[in-house]
């Protein structure tokens, strides 16, 4: 069983927190992370997946056009993906920069896509999902980390 992380990232921030993200899902027995940015990911990618965390810097407050393609290219494939788990990541250069919204906007496509939608746990602030300003520090890192740890824990509990 594997997770998805999926990311655009231009500058590297965003990859950063997608490899804590991987970290988290990797600590989590007999669960693989499986890293892609938004050039290589394919639809079967997507299929074979138990969950997908997608993560994007923030672009004008919403997710970054390269992301939003591979979700319009990949409507086809929409109703395989109900019931699989879904979360979200976003990288900012600002604190009130739209992280959150950026966040959202990734959530209602996982949410169309027939995904259940979650954020990251209670042990880590129990909120919208991983976020950090610029790259992430030290804090940023161990939330991206819980973030992965829950969606593989919830995978592994919808295929049981
Ligand atoms: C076209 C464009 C739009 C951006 N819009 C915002 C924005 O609305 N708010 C913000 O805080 N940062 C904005 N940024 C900055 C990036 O979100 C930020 O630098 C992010 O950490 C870059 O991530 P990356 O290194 O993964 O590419 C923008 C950057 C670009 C290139």
């Amino acid at each position: 069983m594997y997770v998805l992380v999926l990311y655009y990232s231009r500058g590297g921030n965003t990859r950063k927190l997608a490899e804590q993200i991987a970290e988290g899902i990797k600590s989590v027995a007999g669960v693989e992370a499986v890293l892609k940015s938004t050039q290589d990911v394919t639809k079967e990618d997507f299929t074979g997946a138990a969950g997908i965390v997608a993560g994007s810097p923030v672009y004008f407050g919403v997710m970054a056009a390269d992301l939003k393609r591979v979700f319009d290219e990949f409507v086809g494939i929409r109703s395989k993906m109900e019931n699989k788990v879904g979360a979200a990541f976003a990288s900012s250069a600002f604190w009130a920069g739209g992280n959150e919204t950026t966040i959202m906007s990734i959530l209602q496509c996982l949410l169309i896509y027939g995904m259940i939608i979650v954020g990251d746990p209670m042990s880590a602030t129990g909120h919208y999902g991983a976020a950090s300003v610029a790259a992430p520090n030290e804090k940023d890192s161990e939330i991206a980390q819980k973030l992965g740890a829950r969606v593989a824990d919830l995978c592994k509990r919808l295929q049981s």
